[in-house]
């Protein structure tokens, strides 16, 4: 058995064993997976082969499908969304190979700092609270992450040690950029605004990014995290997740529930910039991958604002009923926010949160 070192958890060719300082939870923070919420329910499955066109109305009955998954879940899985099937299994491919290359190449790219905007290997970890015998775990994963431009120069900005994963990952994330669209459209249409509205706030020259996850099989999945609880900073994520072990996990009514890996599906979540722009309507909803025996590989997208954008709750949004729940705020103030915050359960979007004055 190996144990693990910095970053070498996806090169190792024989089982990994838990090292006591790095990787082990203390017993306050383990996942309790035997409390997991039943399997047989789970977030909302929504078929968008109805609805090719972001410009045009859905039909009433997806539009309420989607607003009430956005109201209950801020989680849903979507079918026919028009992504090819070949094409996720090549981005799949394509991210599990990059962890693969041989760890000097990585560690020529391995960087601790989240504000960095170049391609970069890093390892997520817990900060433990004060009083704790360690003061940190690291999780047990690897993610590569990058920033994707819809300009032509973009793969020769990644390194050419990645060989054939940028043309994947633009070919991808062009799909990304249609799906996003209707994505965005159907979520306007929910809060019965145009079509284009979240779009057009969200602005012109959006901010995409993109982050594969790799989680290596765990020698005990109750003594290791995968990625710890969090929302995202973003606007609108899309994941797509391998097929097998399943690992995604969201809080719903307080519980933890599972999104098994659908085949063709991807998942979509609310992030924190939809919770304010919708002034609290739509949920920017807690989730955590949690490890298991097998492998498993995630590659999520990112779409949200550039850090020059101004958010604030839609006013069509706000009327004496509905107060806004948020200041206004420029959206690298909220990135700020959300990296000071790291290795903890974050709260950037509490920060902005209009304090109710007592009457
Ligand atoms: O791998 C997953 O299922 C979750 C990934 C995730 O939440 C993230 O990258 O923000
Ligand atoms: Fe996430």
């Amino acid at each position: 058995m190996e144990h693990p070192s910095s970053f070498q958890m996806a090169n190792s060719d024989k089982p990994l064993a838990l090292s006591p300082t790095q990787y082990t939870l203390p017993e306050s923070h383990r996942p309790q997976l035997d409390r997991l919420v039943s399997h047989s329910s789970s977030i909302p499955i929504i078929d968008l082969a109805d609805y090719a066109d972001e410009a045009i109305r859905a039909p009433a009955s997806l539009v309420h499908q989607v607003s009430r998954a956005c109201e209950q879940h801020g989680f849903f899985q979507v079918i026919n969304h028009g992504v090819p099937q070949e094409l996720c299994a090549r981005m799949l491919d394509e991210a599990t190979r990059i962890f693969h290359q041989p760890h000097q190449e990585k560690a020529q790219l391995l960087s601790d700092d989240p504000s960095q905007d170049a391609a970069r290997f890093s390892n997520y970890h817990l900060r433990l609270d004060n009083g704790a015998s360690q003061d940190r775990v690291n999780m047990w994963s690897e993610c590569f992450s990058h920033l994707w431009h819809q300009t032509d120069d973009f793969t020769s900005k990644l390194p050419p040690s990645l060989g054939s994963y940028g043309e994947v990952v633009s070919e991808y994330a062009n799909e990304m950029d249609a799906l996003v669209g209707k994505l965005s459209s159907l979520i306007s249409q929910g809060l019965n605004l145009k079509n284009e509205c979240l779009k057009n706030r969200i602005g012109g020259e959006p901010r995409w990014r993109v982050q594969a996850n790799y989680y290596p099989p765990s020698p005990d999945p109750e003594l290791t995290l995968g990625l710890a609880v969090h929302t995202d900073p973003n606007a609108i994520t899309v994941l797509l997740q391998s097929q097998g072990a399943s690992g995604l996990q969201v809080i719903h009514d307080d519980k933890w529930l599972a999104v098994a890996p659908l085949p063709n599906a991807l998942v979509v979540n609310l992030g924190d910039q939809i919770q304010v722009l919708s002034n609290g309507r739509y949920k920017s909803v807690h989730h955590r991958a949690v490890s298991s025996k097998a492998l498993r590989v995630s590659l999520a997208v990112f779409y949200g604002p550039n850090k020059d954008t101004m958010i604030s709750p839609i006013e069509e949004l706000v009327d004496d009923e509905h107060p806004p729940m948020y200041r206004e705020y420029k959206m690298s103030e909220f990135l700020d926010q959300f990296v000071r915050q790291r290795g903890k359960r974050r709260m950037a979007k509490e920060i902005f949160q209009v304090q109710k004055v007592a009457e």
